[in-house]
C-alpha cells in the first residue's frame, strides 16, 4: 500500500504496529538521544477508563494519535494540540455475540495488540473475531466482517496489517481446538480475498507441493504432497491449533507476508503423534494469492506450548553462511522455544539458530542440517514418570519471549529483545474436545530460571525477566540486563541510540543502545504490557506508551485468579507483582522539557 509505505517513511508518523512494513520498531528521530534522555518528562496522560491488559501501542498518522483498549473495545482518536478526543468508537456486540462468552474463551486476558491504518480507515480486530473498519476522520463504522466464531473458541487479539488493497488478520484460539489461518480482506468492502490454514489439505493451506520450499538436509527442497496431512493421525488436524494471533510483517519488493503459526492442539503431546505440521512454523506467503513461498517448522511435535507466533521482523544486513554464500535480505525471529533464528527471507534458508536465553534446556541445539531442535530426553513431556510431571523445563510455556515485539537498530545492527527468564513443571492429561471449551490438556506451574541469562551458570536469581541485545548474524548475546519481572512490553530503538521498553512494575525505561546502561526510568500508573512508540509533532519528538497490567503474565490480577496453577500456570510466578502495581489503562506521552 503506497500510502502506508509513504507514511512509514516519515518518522513523524508511527503508522503500523512495527513503525514500518519490516516490523523493525526503529525510528529515525534523534532529538531525544542517549545524552539528553535523562531529562525526559511525562507531558500529558489519558485514562482509557478500562482496567484489563493494554497491549499494542499508539498509532500516529498525520498528527492524529489512535489508541485502542482491551475487549470490549474503545478506540480513541486524540488531538495532540488540544490533547482532547476527536472521536471515540465504542464496541457494541452483534446480536449473536455474548461478550461474556467471548471473554470466557480469550486465553490470556482480553488484550488487543493494536490498530492498523490504510485507505482513510482504522482497522481493529475485535475480541469477538470481527474485523471492523472505522473512518479515520469520524470513527464511524465503514464495514465489518466476521473472521471467526467465538462460540467455537475463535477470538482476535492481533494487530492487522494493511498490504496493498488488503487487510491481513489472523485468529486466536489455540487452547480451544481452533484450526489457525491467516486471512486477507479487501480494504474497500471487507470481502474475503484469501484464507490460508496452518494445517490440512494442500489446497486449504495454500501450499504448492512442488513450489513451496522448506529447509531439508542443508538446503531448500519442495515440501511435497500432503506435507501437513502426513504428519497428523486421522483427522486430528481439524482441531490442530497453529493459530496466528501474533504479528505480520511485509516485504513490498518481494510481495511476501511473514508470520508464525502457534502451538498444535491439545497441549498434551501423547494425544497427537507426529510433527503436527504446519504448527510452530515460520511462513512467507504471497500477498496477492496467499500461496506459501517457503515454510520452516521450528518446533516439530511441540510438547511445551512454545507457540511460534512471535513477530518476524525483516532486516537488511549482510552475512555470509558457512558455505560462503552471501545473504542480505534476512528475517529474524525470537521464538518462545528460546532460539533466536536468522533466515534468508527470499529463499527461506536457515542461517542462524542459537539460544538467546542461556536457561533454555529442553533442547541442546538446533541441528543446522535438518533444522530440527535436538530434544533433551529429561525435558520431554512424554517422559514425566509415574506422576506424569516433567519438572524444571526451561523456558516455561510462555517462552523466552512471548508476544512483546523486539526492536532492531540499523545503527548498531543489534536486535533488542524484551524477554522472559522463566521455567516450568508440566503435567499433561487426557482431554476430550468439546466445541467452545478449553482443549488444553496440561497443568503447569512456573518459577524463575535462577541462572545467569548470559552464561547459563546457576546463580539462584529470582529474576523473571531479561532485556537482551543480540547480534543476528552471529547468534550471540552482546549484553543483557536482568529484570525482576518478564519484560512484556514491545521495545523501540531510535537514531538517538536509545532503546525504550516498559516493565511489568510500570516503569518506562530508556537504555543506551550500545551498552545497555540505564539512562532514564519513570513509574507510570500501572504495569506496562504495551509497546513503546515514538513520533514527532510540530517538530518535537515524543515517546508514548500504554500502561495497564494484564496479558498472560498479568492474568492473576487482571482476571482475579488466585491458585498457583491458574491462568494456565502463570498466576503463581507473578504473584509478587501486586506489591508494585495495580490495574488501570493510561496512555502517557513523554517529551524533553522546552528550553
Ligand atoms: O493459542 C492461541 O490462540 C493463543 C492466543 C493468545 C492471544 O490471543 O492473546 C495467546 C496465546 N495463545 C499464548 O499462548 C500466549 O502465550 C499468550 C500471551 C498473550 C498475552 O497477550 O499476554 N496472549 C497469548
Amino acid at each position: 500500500n503506497t500510502e502506508v509505505e509513504a507514511l512509514t517513511k516519515d518518522p513523524k508518523n508511527f503508522a503500523t504496529w512495527g513503525g514500518d512494513y519490516y516490523g523493525m520498531r526503529y525510528s529515525a528521530l534523534d532529538q531525544i538521544n542517549n545524552k539528553n534522555v535523562k531529562d525526559l518528562q511525562p507531558v500529558w496522560t489519558f485514562s482509557t477508563g478500562m482496567l484489563r491488559g493494554h497491549e499494542g501501542g499508539p498509532l500516529v498518522v498525520n498528527d492524529v494519535i489512535y489508541i485502542q483498549t482491551p475487549y470490549p473495545h474503545k478506540v480513541y482518536a486524540l488531538d495532540q494540540g488540544t490533547q482532547s478526543v476527536i472521536w471515540e468508537y465504542s464496541y457494541s456486540p452483534d446480536k449473536d455475540v455474548d461478550p461474556n462468552q467471548v471473554i470466557s474463551v480469550m486465553c490470556c486476558d482480553v488484550v488487543n495488540r493494536g490498530l492498523a491504518y490504510g485507505d482513510g480507515k482504522i482497522f481493529l480486530a475485535q475480541g469477538d473475531a470481527t474485523l471492523v473498519a472505522l473512518d479515520a476522520k469520524t470513527g464511524k463504522v465503514v464495514w465489518k466482517t466476521k473472521n471467526g466464531e467465538p462460540k467455537l473458541g475463535m477470538t482476535s487479539t492481533n494487530a492487522p496489517l494493511v498490504v496493498k488493497d488488503k487487510v491481513i488478520t489472523g485468529i486466536a484460539g489455540g487452547e480451544f481446538g481452533v484450526r489457525g489461518f491467516l486471512a486477507a480482506y479487501n480494504i474497500k468492502d471487507g470481502t474475503l480475498a484469501w484464507k490460508a490454514y496452518s494445517m490440512g489439505p494442500d489446497s486449504d493451506i495454500k501450499v504448492d507441493p512442488e513450489k513451496t520450499m522448506t529447509w531439508t538436509d542443508g538446503k531448500m527442497a519442495p515440501v511435497g504432497k500432503d506435507s501437513s496431512l502426513k504428519t497428523w493421525e486421522g483427522d486430528q488436524w481439524k482441531l490442530g491449533g497453529g493459530t496466528t494471533w501474533g504479528w505480520y510483517s511485509y516485504d513490498p519488493k518481494l510481495n511476501l507476508v511473514y508470520y508464525g503459526s502457534g502451538n498444535p492442539g491439545t497441549w498434551n503431546p501423547t494425544q497427537r503423534p507426529g510433527d503436527n505440521k504446519w504448527s510452530m512454523t515460520l511462513w512467507a506467503r504471497d500477498a496477492d494469492t496467499g500461496v506459501a513461498k517457503w515454510v520452516y517448522q521450528m518446533t516439530p511435535h511441540d510438547e511445551w506450548d512454545y507457540d511460534g507466533i512471535n513477530e518476524v521482523p525483516l532486516v537488511d544486513l549482510k552475512m555470509t553462511d558457512k558455505n560462503g554464500k552471501e545473504h542480505d535480505k534476512l528475517i529474524v525471529h525470537f521464538d518462545r522455544n528460546g532460539f533466536g533464528y536468522t533466515l534468508d527471507r527470499v529463499t527461506g534458508e536457515l542461517l542462524v539458530a542459537e539460544k538467546f536465553d542461556k536457561a533454555v534446556n529442553w533442547a541442546s541445539h538446533v541441528d543446522m542440517k535438518t533444522g530440527r531442535p535436538q530434544v533433551v530426553d529429561q525435558y520431554s513431556t512424554h517422559k514425566g514418570g509415574e506422576d506424569n510431571n516433567t519438572t524444571g523445563i526451561c523456558p516455561a510455556a510462555l517462552g523466552s519471549k512471548d508476544q512483546q515485539p523486539i526492536a532492531y537498530s540499523p545503527r548498531t545492527n543489534l536486535v533488542y529483545i524484551p524477554g522472559n527468564h522463566v521455567c516450568m513443571n508440566y503435567e499433561p492429561f487426557e482431554v476430550e474436545y468439546t466445541a467452545g471449551q478449553p482443549y488444553v490438556g496440561a497443568t503447569l506451574t512456573m518459577f524463575p530460571a535462577g541462572v545467569d541469562a548470559k552464561t547459563g551458570e546457576k546463580n539462584g536469581s529470582h529474576n523473571l525477566g531479561v532485556f537482551t541485545a543480540w547480534d543476528p548474524t552471529t547468534g550471540k548475546i552482546v549484553w543483557s540486563k536482568d529484570e525482576p519481572f518478564s519484560v512484556w512490553s514491545g521495545a523501540i530503538a531510535t537514531a538517538g541510540d536509545v532503546v525504550f521498553y516498559g516493565t511489568l512494575e510500570g516503569y518506562l525505561k530508556a537504555v543506551d543502545a550500545k551498552t545497555g546502561d540505564e539512562l532514564y526510568r519513570f513509574k507510570t500508573p500501572s504495569g506496562i504490557i504495551g509497546n513503546v512508540n515514538t513520533w514527532s509533532y510540530k517538530g518535537k519528538q515524543y515517546v508514548g506508551v500504554m500502561s495497564g497490567l494484564g496479558g498472560w503474565a498479568g492474568i492473576g490480577m487482571a482476571a482475579g485468579l488466585e491458585g498457583e496453577s491458574e491462568g494456565l500456570g502463570a498466576v503463581g510466578a507473578y504473584r509478587n507483582l501486586s506489591n508494585y502495581t495495580k490495574l488501570g489503562g493510561v496512555f502517557t506521552v513523554f517529551g524533553l522539557p522546552n528550553k
